[in-house]
């Protein structure tokens, strides 16, 4: 069997080709979703990829959590669908209150983009079990709002939950809150990360191939519940 995994198309969506790439070379078929798509294509899981949708108006990610596709995904993560959002999608994610917490603007106001290393905190969620906790991947970000913030409750529960998947190695590029730079839900099916996975699938284009786990692993799982 194939995992068929979607991504979503909003507009000013820009990174839904490499997501789609991405899964191909991970060994998946890559659906195409459009925003206004009110299935999903019987698609296994779920990528909501990077970009500026709906041209970041209002704030990132606001309204393309009224997108009609976002009411298919919700309802499809609550029945345990793996989903990935990844920088734009993770802002969208948190505002439709699939994760908790938002992403802020950076602290230095400046948009930031550079190869950034990661640290792997936690390898239980559904899209990080080909990574080994305590390994650090290098891949790129590109992001001016990705400062997460939370209450002080929220963040403790996060980290005694095992719910910080990823953190920044190294300086922190954005002042985010205990170094995050990825989380998950109660479950780890849901899974948000500021950083590109899916621009370093290969030496030759990215920094690194790195990226690929996130995939790898969500297939992995897929397949493990079929
Ligand atoms: N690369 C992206 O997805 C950018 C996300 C968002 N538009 C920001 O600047 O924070």
């Amino acid at each position: 069997m194939t995992a068929r995994i979607g991504v979503i198309t909003f507009p000013g969506t820009l990174d839904d080709v490499d997501a789609a790439r991405a899964v191909r070379q991970a060994g998946a078929e890559a659906v195409s979703l459009w925003h206004g798509d009110a299935d999903l294509k019987g698609v296994d899981a779920v990528i909501v990829p990077g970009g500026f949708s709906y041209g970041d108006y209002l704030r990132c990610g606001a309204i393309a959590k009224f997108a009609p596709v976002m009411d298919e995904v919700i309802g499809a993560a609550g029945k345990g669908m793996p989903v990935l959002g990844i920088c734009n999608g993770f802002q969208i994610l948190c505002e439709a209150g699939l994760l908790p917490g938002a992403l802020t603007r950076n602290e230095g106001l400046h948009f930031v983009c550079r190869d950034q290393w990661l640290r792997v905190e936690n390898n239980q969620t559904a899209w990080t079990t080909r990574y080994e906790t305590g390994a650090e991947i290098l891949i790129p970000l590109k992001s001016g709002e990705g400062r997460y913030v939370a209450s002080e409750r929220k963040l403790e529960e996060l980290q005694g939950e095992g719910r910080i998947v990823f953190t920044y190695a190294g300086d922190n590029p954005n002042g985010s809150q205990l170094d995050i730079a990825g989380i998950s839900n109660e479950t780890g099916r849901i899974v948000g990360l500021m950083p590109h996975p899916e621009h370093a699938i290969e030496a030759l284009t990215g920094p690194s191939d790195d990226g690929l786990g996130l995939f790898y692993s969500a297939i992995d799982s897929v397949l493990a519940s079929v």
